[in-house]
């Protein structure tokens, strides 16, 4: 089993055990109101026009913990890591959720948004059904991340469709040629993930082989791994436009002020 099966195997469980908390129904009734009051959109606005405006196109993620490394930095905090990196220029910020395996919570958008973020958040979890689209839209993201890997092509395409209704758009992420047949449900964004899962190895000539083989049109995100300036720029070139980073900044004891020289870098 590898490391995103065994996630998965654990996350039906959880969802389940959040079920029984809180019932579909109930929480489905919750962001009905929270949509009727805050408007059909969810917060943040749209990822897909910030990357495609923006300048630098980093995604700088809140990640604590992982899987491949432990703990990066268990102190951080929710309430100032994602303001600090709004305020150093990301375009997007991707907060991670899950709980066992990257220290995440759902309070940390919340935290987030409450400290004063108003750019576009990714709900980083594993999703695979319906009521965690709902936990998204009521904590305050503004797209969440469906993994081709995790789900079947139904099931992705059904929680596609339920993510916009709920006004959030989708990441898709994709690893290698097998997961391109999920391209054609027109996902707001298109990730490539440069990390292999069974063995946790990050290569970025993953996201250079697989740019031409996404749709020319679409809004292209480099994930993982990436920690070089030259490597953003030369992607960039290659028709990324977002390049999700985490480790990279969440290792410094300021992850802001590490975003702000890696994008000063960029431009250099
Ligand atoms: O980060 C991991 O170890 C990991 C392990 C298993 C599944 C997913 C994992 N990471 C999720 C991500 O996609 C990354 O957090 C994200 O792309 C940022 O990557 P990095 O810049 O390398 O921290």
């Amino acid at each position: 089993m590898d490391i995103l099966e065994e996630i998965i195997a654990h996350k039906r469980i959880e969802n389940e055990r959040n079920r029984q908390i809180m019932p579909l129904r109930k929480l489905a009734t919750e962001v009905d109101r929270l949509m009727e009051s805050k408007g059909q959109q969810a917060e943040g606005g749209s990822m897909r026009k910030a990357l495609i405006d923006s300048t630098s196109g980093i995604i700088a993620e809140f990640k604590r913990r992982s899987p491949s490394k432990g703990w990066i930095h268990q102190s951080a905090l929710a309430t100032e890591v994602p303001l600090s990196y709004q305020q150093h220029g990301a375009a997007a910020l991707s907060i991670l959720t899950d709980e066992t395996y990257f220290g995440g919570n759902d309070s940390f958008i919340v935290d987030a948004r409450q400290s004063g973020v108003t750019i576009p958040v990714l709900y980083k979890n594993f999703v695979i059904d319906e009521y965690q689209l709902l936990q998204a839209r009521r904590c305050g993201a503004s797209a969440v991340l469906l993994i081709a890997a995790a789900i079947d092509y139904d099931t992705c395409s059904q929680l596609c469709r339920e993510a916009h209704n709920l006004g959030m758009e989708v990441l898709l992420e994709m690893h290698g040629e097998r997961d391109l047949d999920y391209a054609d449900l027109a996902p707001d964004l298109y990730g490539i993930n440069n990390r292999n899962l069974g063995s946790f190895v990050t290569d970025v000539e993953n996201s250079f082989h697989m740019a031409s083989r996404l749709p020319k049109e679409g809004c292209k995100v480099s994930e993982s791994g990436l920690s070089n300036p030259e490597t953003v720029n030369s992607l960039r070139l290659a028709g990324y436009r977002g390049f999700l980073m985490g480790e990279q900044f969440m290792k410094q004891e300021h992850p802001g002020l590490a975003l702000d020289a890696f994008i000063k870098d960029l431009a250099r």
